[in-house]
Parts: C-alpha cells; structure tokens; sequence
C-alpha cells in the first residue's frame, strides 16, 4: 500500500519535473532583454492614446478610495478608525539628476508611498512608467496592503517608481537612474530588508531588481547581513528564487482553477466546471498576461483574444501563446500574426468585446470603464492588472451578472512569492536544501522497513528524496492562492457581498481588530 502510495507520488513527481522543465525554457524565453522592457514602456506612451474617454473617470486614488468607502460601509468599523485604515502613512516624492549618455542633465521625479506600517517591511512593487505620479503610487500601495492581509503575508503595503518612460533611456542611463534612486531612498529611510522592501511592477524586472540590490548592499551590507532582502524579484544568481518570473501568472491560475471547482461560483458565474475548453480574453501580453495566458493554455483553455497598446488579435479557436510571445517580441506588435482571424491596429481597448467565458486584464488601470463596460460579453472578469476596471465600470458590470474577481485577492501570487524571497534572504539558505537529504535516508529506511529494498540504481532515486526550491514555492504559492480565494468567496457568498466588496470588508476588518490590539492612540 505504502510502496503504491510512493510510486504515485514519483509519477506526480515526474510530472512536475517536466513541467518545470517546459517553464525553464519558457522562462529562458521571457528572459530580461531590452526590448522587453521598451515594449512595455512604448505602451505606457501610448495608452493614454487609447484610453482618452478614461480621463473623464475619477483618478486611480480616487478609485480606490470610492471601492474602500462603499465596503467600508459593511464593516461595522468605527469610522475613526476607517479614516484611520484608509490613510497613507508616509509618502516621499523627490527629484534626481541624471547625465545623460550625451552629457545633458535631466531632473527625474520618483515616488515611495508607504500606505500603512502595522507590519514592518512594508511591501510593494517599483514602477517604471511616464504616467507615475503621488496619486498612483498612493491607490497601489493602499491595494498593497489588502492584498498582503488577504494572503496572509505580514507586511505593510507600499509602491513606488520613477516617472520616466525606460524606453527612451540606454542600459547604462537605466542603471544610473536606478542605483540613484535607491541611494535617495536608503538616505530618507524608504528601504531596507526590516523597513520597505521593493519589488518589481511595470516596467521593471530582474535587472532592476538585481541593481537595487547590489546599490544597497554595497552601502549597508557590510552592517547589515540580510541586506540582500531590501528587494525581491532579483536574478535566481543575485539572491532571487525560482518562480519569482511566472508567480503573478501562475497565482491568477491557481486561484481561477479554485473558483472554477467551486459550485457556487459556477453559478453565480453560469459556467461549467474547469479550465478546459473555457475561452479568455487578455490584455497586456507582460509578465503577469502571459504568464497566466500560458498555464490556461496548459490546463486547455483557450485564448481567442490577445490585446496589447498598439494592437489586438482574435482566434476563436484559440493561439498558442509561446508562439504569439515569440512573434511580439520579433515585432514590437501583434498586428499581421499570421494565425489570426480578425485584427486591428486602430482600436486594440474594442478586443476586450470580443466574446469569451474569462476576460484578464493584465495592463494598465481603468482599462474596463464606465463606457466600456455594458459592450463586454465575457461571464467574469479576472483582474490580473492592479484597478483595471473603475467604480463605476464595476457598478455595470455587477448590474449584468458579470463577476469581478478583485485584483487584490487574484493578482496576490506576485508577492507571495517575493515573500518567500525575502525569507530566503534572511534565512541564507534555499528552502528545502537542509532537509532535502533527509527526506531521501527516511524514505529509503521505512521502505527497507518494510521489506522492500529500493536499489541505488533505480531512475527514480533522485525522486525519492524532499522536496527542491522550485516544488516548495509552487507548493507554497497553490497552498496560499487557493485557501485565499476559497475563504473570500465564501465569505461574499454568505454575506450575500460582492467579491471585491468581500476581500475589503474581511480585511479591513482584519486591520481594524490588529490596530486595537496593538493600541491606536499610544
Ligand atoms: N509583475 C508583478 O509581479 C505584478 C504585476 N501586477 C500588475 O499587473 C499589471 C501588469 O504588470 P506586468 O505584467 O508586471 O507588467 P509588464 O510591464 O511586464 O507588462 C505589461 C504589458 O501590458 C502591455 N500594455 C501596456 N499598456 C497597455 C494597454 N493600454 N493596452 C494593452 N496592453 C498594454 C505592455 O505592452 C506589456 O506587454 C500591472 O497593473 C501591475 O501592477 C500585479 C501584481 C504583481
Ligand atoms: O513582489 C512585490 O513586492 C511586488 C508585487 C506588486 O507590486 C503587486 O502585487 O502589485
């Protein structure tokens, strides 16, 4: 029985180990190159073309502020205290000068709004986009902080960035900014591993990540052993950990598969069970769109839409998404894949109508507003992006049955992740390396125990022993989305509350009781 029991468990196993396999090449794929980072801040540029009528709907901060009253509301939480959970804590916003590769100096404006500090670091990604400003880094440092609470994660939340479009800057003029940036933050004391640890947002990755480490390391690391935990989403080499790259993505998938398992959502949503043959839509073809695009794929959904800033394609049959990748990157566009069906260059936002079962926005904010919202005609909106539908969006969306899984429950696998980095980096150690041994001398002595003796040559020795970096972090990461996302809905559903409204509400309160245990007033 045992031994049975053990041989299911090698085939389970095997299995991982070839997916892993089949990441790492992806990953290899989707690996930093300045092209990826120009595309991505091109289309910072230009969404503000796409998305004018966006501008008549209240700012980013007053988004979140109007989706915080109206749970807030629900709570039963004294209002003093609401005003209290609402408020950012601390902001900075300062100005550095950067030489220019040609000799001119240009003044860069950054920002670091730390929302709430009851736990210490406080946690949230770095931005790199034109569009930064104090508003937007405050609306998603304050979602930082619900999505830490949500997962269990004992943070603070916080966001920053630099206000500059990467694409218009060489390597060496992204470093320089970048090393600086972090030394004006060291100096005001907006980073550090047990203060503010940063992680990656639009615009940035492994690169970025892996400078601020190395400028903050080279100034306090001599002081300071866990230094390295000042940032997370760094090179795997630099102190990262596997799964960082695909987390966001895969956590969108693990908590989807949750809610498509889950009869009541299923008809709340009217949807049958499971991923297969479930069409998606998604916009923003970055880290976290296609990441999550490539685990529906592998799990047979099918994604018939793909909608970027400069252009947008359709296939109701579905595309292979490693060679779409393949062709953006090549291209800078998705305009004339081949295996498209319909295409446009001109309204890529009028995609996000194209009929699907899932509808993930992965881009920018308010991408789903007041006057788009009535044309969608997907059953559930996925919010991989951070506030990629608008209050009033929302209002809309509710009145039509469409279901919206809030960005700060799905999107939460991101700093999950980052969070067992930073662990990693205090403990000096990859999870699972001291007992990984271990594991294999008990397996072999329990099996010997029973009279089986399992011979040193067999193929599947190397499987019998614990679990390696990347098995914990899946493990941990499917354990975290999972249990959230069934505890929120839950929740919702027995409160008779919307989603979003439900994962407010539960950690609002949650704050709420935390800051009166630990004394408000002193
Ligand atoms: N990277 C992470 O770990 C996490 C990211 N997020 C959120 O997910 C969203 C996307 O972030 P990443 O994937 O990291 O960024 P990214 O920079 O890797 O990718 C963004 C993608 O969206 C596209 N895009 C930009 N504007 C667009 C528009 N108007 N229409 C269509 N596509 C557009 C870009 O070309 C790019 O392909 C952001 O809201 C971010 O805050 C949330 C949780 C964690
Ligand atoms: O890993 C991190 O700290 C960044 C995550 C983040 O910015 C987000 O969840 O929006």
């Amino acid at each position: 029985m045992l031994l049975r029991r053990l041989q299911t468990q090698l085939c389970k196993t095997q299995n991982l180990l070839n997916k892993q396999q089949q990441l790492a090449n992806a990953s290899n794929f989707y690996r930093f190159s300045l092209r990826s980072i120009i595309q991505s801040s091109q289309a910072n540029f230009s969404s503000a073309v796409v998305a004018q009528d966006v501008k008549q709907e209240p700012r980013f901060l007053e988004q979140v502020e109007l989706f915080f009253n109206r749970a807030a509301s629900k709570t039963g939480v004294p209002e003093d205290y609401l005003e209290q959970i609402k408020a950012c804590d601390t902001v900075v916003r300062f100005t550095i000068p950067l030489v220019r590769d040609n000799g001119t100096v240009e003044n860069i404006t950054c920002y670091r709004a730390q929302h709430k500090h009851h736990h210490l670091p406080v946690k949230g990604g770095t931005r790199y986009s034109e569009h930064m400003d104090l508003q937007e880094s405050m609306a998603l440092a304050s979602l930082m902080t619900f999505k830490l609470i949500i997962a269990g994660i004992p943070f603070g939340g916080a966001k920053g960035g630099v206000k500059i479009n990467p694409s218009k800057y060489s390597m060496p003029e992204l470093e320089r900014i970048t090393r600086r940036y972090t030394m004006e933050l060291a100096k005001k004391g907006f980073i550090g591993p047990a203060i503010d640890c940063l992680g990656p947002d639009m615009g940035t990755n492994e690169q970025i990540m892996t400078w601020i480490k190395d400028q903050y390391v080279s100034m306090y690391g001599e002081n300071n052993i866990n230094a390295e935990g000042c940032c997370t989403g760094k090179f795997v080499n630099q102190g990262g950990i596997q799964g960082r790259a695909e987390s966001t993505g895969l956590g969108v998938y693990y908590g989807t598969q949750e809610l498509l398992h889950t009869e009541s959502f299923l008809e709340k949503a009217n949807l049958t069970e499971g991923i297969k043959g479930k069409t998606f839509t998604v916009q923003g073809f970055g880290s976290v769109g296609y990441w999550a695009s490539k685990f529906f794929q592998q799990d047979g959904g099918k994604i018939t839409s793909i909608v970027e800033y400069n252009s947008a394609i359709y296939n109701p049959k579905g595309f292979d998404v490693d060679d779409v990748k393949e062709y953006f990157r090549r291209n800078g566009s998705l305009y004339n894949y081949p295996k498209a069906t319909e295409q446009t260059m001109v309204d890529p936002l009028s995609f996000l109508e194209k009929p699907c079962d899932i509808l993930l926005p992965a881009a920018i904010e308010k991408s789903i507003n007041m006057f788009n919202a009535d044309n969608l005609k997907c059953k559930v909106v996925v919010e991989g992006a951070n506030g990629p539908t608008t209050f009033y969006g929302e209002e809309i969306l509710l009145k039509k049955g469409i279901v919206v899984v809030p960005d700060m429950l799905i999107n939460g696998g991101g700093v999950t992740v980052s969070y067992f980095e930073w662990l990693k980096n205090l403990e000096h150690v990859a999870p699972g390396r001291l007992t990984k041994k271990y594991k294999l001398k008990k397996n072999i002595e329990i099996l010997s125990q029973m009279g089986y003796v399992f011979p040193e040559t067999s193929p599947h020795m190397n499987e019998m022993d614990g679990a390696n970096e990347i098995e914990i972090v899946y493990s941990g990461l499917e354990e975290i989305m999972t249990e959230a996302v069934r505890e929120h809905w839950k929740f919702a559903v027995e409160n008779n509350l919307n989603f979003r409204d439900a994962c407010f509400v539960k950690s609002i309160r949650k704050l709420h009781k935390h800051l009166e245990e630990t004394g408000l007033l002193i």
